[in-house]
């Protein structure tokens, strides 16, 4: 399969530091990649950079042939392309589970009609029936974890995943799944890309680019 997600020569400095430098990555429909490398090395750095949240200090990065240089083209490709894990979740605390997936399914234009079956699949599909009206403080860290999954099998336009430390909070049964539903969305021809410090996580990607 024909590279979809192209990053070129990208470097990133930080003061007098620079984290990387002239990486020209390629990403495919399909791929699913581990960013390993020891704490504080520029993973979330890399991922925030391909998700289009952050600017390289220089390089560039083309989706499907394009640059994506306005703001408009970036709001485009976080509403309808991009699906993030972020290592805070962030969920709105105070909100129910049910409340925050709403504001998802919101942003990419779900009619309401469908969004309690789609909501109701997704917590079955992380093992949270029944977590819709708990407030988001009131879950552990794992399941608030496991939300953040159901935030992205909601959206499934989703062509692109970037997931930072996706299995941080969570025991082995439940880190398994979460790596299945990643695995499931590489297989339907998403591109996913994870960060992690676990070896047998890291494991489970097609591809590991050590930074
Ligand atoms: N806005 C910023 N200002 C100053 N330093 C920053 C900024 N953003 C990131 N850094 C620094 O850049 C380095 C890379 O951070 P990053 O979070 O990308 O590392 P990481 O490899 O994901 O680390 P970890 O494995 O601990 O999560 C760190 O030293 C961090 O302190």
């Amino acid at each position: 399969m024909s590279a979809l997600l192209i990053t070129h020569n990208l470097t990133y400095r930080i003061d007098d530091r620079t984290l990387w430098e002239g990486l020209n990555l390629t990403f495919s429909p399909g791929d699913m990649v581990a960013l390993t490398g020891e704490s504080g090395c520029g993973k979330t750095t890399l991922l925030n950079v391909l998700g289009l949240l952050e600017e390289p200090s220089s390089g560039t990065i083309t989706y499907d042939g394009q640059t994506i240089a306005s703001r408009k083209g970036r709001r485009l490709m976080h509403r309808n392309v991009m699906g993030f894990m972020f290592q805070n979740y962030a969920l709105v605390e105070q909100w129910t589970v049910n409340r925050n997936l709403i504001l998802a399914l919101r942003s990419v234009g779900i009619p309401s009609a469908d969004r309690s079956r789609l909501i109701r699949r997704a917590l079955r599909a992380v093992n949270l029936t029944g977590y819709g009206n708990r407030p988001i403080y009131t879950l552990s860290g794992g399941e608030q974890q496991r939300v953040a999954i159901a935030r992205l099998l909601i959206r499934q336009s989703l062509r692109v995943i970037l997931a930072d430390e996706p299995t941080a909070a969570l025991d082995a049964d439940n880190r398994a799944m979460v790596m299945r539903h990643l695995r499931d969305f590489a297989d339907s021809g998403a591109i996913v890309i994870y960060t992690t410090h676990n070896e047998e996580t890291a494991a489970l990607a097609d591809r590991i680019i050590a930074l």
